[in-house]
């Protein structure tokens, strides 16, 4: 269980995000939704234990993510960013750096995962050359390549295609359904993830404004895109 506690990121410019709580159960996938610069990618960083909170807690079964990273780490799968700056490597030499990384990462478990993100035919190739989808495929790879608890993706499929949304889309849909595995992801592309999320996160301005699952959403409106909507639409007119 990936639990956040009132978790707050402010930059000195004023800017970041404040008081977020969520919890996340196995098997759980959460659409954090906002406008640009309201949030997400600050957020993720904090959950991820990559920037230092202000306040507050991100924990995995227990263990703190700022304080215990031994302990929470190895379990979570990133994908928050810029690609890799090692541009020079091959998308196959580049997943075997975490050979070093994890334990338990063998030359099947690439290959696997390799063929997971429809990379097969272009892993021998420099990253360099790849295109802006295929690098978030690697990306994705390599996030996935220890098979982690917990997955925080910010915007994954922004340089994928269509189809290659639909495909990533289903593919962790899959494993999630298989493994157990939960899911922290940030789009603008709401309709993407909307047949596979279970609950959705909204942040406007660096607030969180509310967490409600897909069931309920659907109580009372026709897609989470309309109810992401509304919920920005009352935060503005509130603010005005
Ligand atoms: N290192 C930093 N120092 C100061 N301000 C920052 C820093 N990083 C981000 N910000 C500001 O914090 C706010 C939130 O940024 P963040 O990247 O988390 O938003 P976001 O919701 O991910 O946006 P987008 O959807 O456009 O990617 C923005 O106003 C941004 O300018």
């Amino acid at each position: 269980m990936f639990e956040v506690d009132n978790l707050s990121k402010v930059y000195p410019g004023g800017r970041g995000f404040q008081g977020l709580n969520l919890t996340v159960l196995p098997g759980e996938v959460v659409a954090l939704l906002g406008p640009n610069g309201a949030g997400k990618t600050t957020a993720l960083q904090a959950m991820a234990g990559w920037l230092e909170s202000d306040r507050g807690n991100a924990r995995l079964d227990g263990a703190s993510v700022a304080d215990q990273p031994e302990q929470t780490r190895p379990h979570m799968g990133l994908m928050i960013g810029e690609p890799t700056p090692y541009s020079y490597l091959t998308g196959y030499e580049y997943l075997r750096l975490y050979h070093k990384l994890y334990p338990g990462i063998d030359e099947a478990r690439i290959r696997q995962t390799i063929e997971l993100v429809g990379m097969s035919k272009h892993h021998g190739l420099k990253i360099k050359k790849y295109s802006t989808g295929m690098k978030q495929r690697i990306e994705l790879a390599s996030a996935l390549l220890h098979r982690p608890k917990l997955l925080l993706l910010d915007e994954p499929f922004s340089g994928m295609d269509i189809e290659g949304r639909r495909e990533m889309a289903t593919i962790l849909h899959s494993l999630v359904a298989e493994t157990g595995m939960s899911i922290i992801v940030s789009s603008h592309q709401v309709h993407d993830i909307e047949d596979w999320i279970t609950h959705a996160c909204i942040i406007f301005e660096g607030r969180h404004i509310g967490t409600a699952s897909v069931a309920q959403i659907r109580e009372s409106f026709p897609s989470v895109e309309e109810y992401y909507l509304h919920g920005i639409s009352q935060e503005r007119s509130g603010a005005a």
